[in-house]
């Protein structure tokens, strides 16, 4: 039996909460941002990314998110209708409130950095009565991403759609996705991180943004991995992934087993998108009634092949791609069972 079932009945696989903003990535790399000269545009936004890759991989996808009324609001809403994304529940902003821009920075390829333009932005315009019970109900996943939790009204829509997931049966899946901009302090995500991931079925986040949940920054370092994720799973959560950036991943299952995670070797472009890429096959997995493993290895794949191009979102891959990735890097071992105290 998987570790997650999901109700069948579902018409729809996942329905996520949060921004989609747009991406602009150099065209010139390998420089400081100050000697950039053109850009390429993408839609952006880590749920953004995220539901483009899982409908990518073939699965049905919804959004609950606002974005501008103006041309890059349709650039978004055209991107993902184009593409079978359902955007129904998506809305407009109405108050002059722009869509949220990433300026992105490749110095090299393990050096990038991001500059968020997000002043009076769009996606945090989300509000409590965007929120439908019944579409919530119908979707067998509901993602929150961390970011979506730092301002009003978008916080009170996160715990509204999280109130009905609990209510119908649909698994959630906290993204701790955590970005220094729109909070106003580190308490503040600690009571809001905290409160989603105490409801969530899987967590997924860097141990840095697991610090900030748990708010001990100073602390959480000298409290293990696997203590933490104990602490998730006797709340009922049924896996949690600690990312550990180069070092790899560890996932840990509520069946009490430790997979460690490296990365495939591949030619690095820029150092974002990983994570997207990581999130979204890992979900197609799991809503493949795959195991945690395999999930965490497409995962993995996903992920290479996504930072070793330009962007996030068009990088996406699909199921196929990924199977023909692993088989020609065969050779590679990038999951190993690990015993549950084990370090990284
Ligand atoms: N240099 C790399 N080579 C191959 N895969 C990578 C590399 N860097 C990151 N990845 C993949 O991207 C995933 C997410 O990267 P990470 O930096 O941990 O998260 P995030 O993108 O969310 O900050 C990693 O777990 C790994 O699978
Ligand atoms: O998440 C954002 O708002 C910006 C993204 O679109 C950006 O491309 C990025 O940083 C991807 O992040 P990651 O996958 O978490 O590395």
């Amino acid at each position: 039996m998987a570790l997650i079932e999901f109700d069948q009945k579902k018409e729809r696989d996942i329905v996520l909460i949060g921004r989609v903003t747009l991406d602009f990535n150099p065209n010139e790399i390998n420089r400081t941002l100050d000697k950039v000269e053109t850009f390429s545009m993408y839609l952006g936004g880590s749920p953004g990314n995220i539901a483009v890759g899982v409908n990518r991989l073939g699965k049905k996808v919804g959004f609950i998110g606002c974005v501008s009324d103006d041309q890059f609001g349709d650039f978004v809403l055209n991107y993902f209708e184009s593409r079978g994304i359902d955007t129904s529940q998506m809305v407009r902003a109405k108050n002059g409130e722009r869509i949220g821009l990433t300026f992105t920075e490749i110095k090299s390829p393990t050096e990038s950095s991001i500059l968020m333009y997000r002043d009076r932005v769009a996606d945090l315009e989300i509000a409590p009565e965007d929120i439908d019970e019944e579409y919530i109900a119908g979707s067998k996943i509901l993602l929150i991403s961390g970011v979506a939790l730092s301002k009003s009204p978008s916080r009170e829509a996160c715990l509204l759609a999280l109130q009905y997931a609990k209510k119908h049966g649909t698994k959630v899946i906290f993204d701790a996705d955590y970005r220094p901009y729109s909070w106003r302090s580190d308490k503040d995500i600690c009571v809001y991180y905290s409160l989603v991931a105490r409801f969530a079925d899987v967590i997924i986040g860097s141990r840095d943004e697991i610090d900030l949940i748990e708010g001990l920054p100073v602390l959480a370092n000298d409290v293990p991995d696997h203590e933490i994720a104990e602490k998730y799973i006797e709340n009922g959560a049924k896996i949690v992934i600690i990312k550990h950036g180069k070092k790899g991943s560890i996932g840990y299952t509520a069946d009490k087993h430790a997979y460690k995670v490296e990365s495939y070797h591949i030619k690095l472009l820029k150092s974002f998108g990983g994570g997207d890429a990581y999130a979204s096959a890992f979900i197609y997995g799991l809503l493949e009634g795959w195991s945690v493993p395999d999930s965490l290895q497409h995962a993995t794949a996903h992920a290479a092949m996504v930072v070793a191009s330009h962007s996030c979102s068009n990088a996406m891959q699909t199921a196929e791609q990924i199977e023909a990735f692993m088989q020609e890097h065969k050779e590679e071992k990038v999951i190993t069972e690990l015993d549950w105290e084990a370090k990284l």
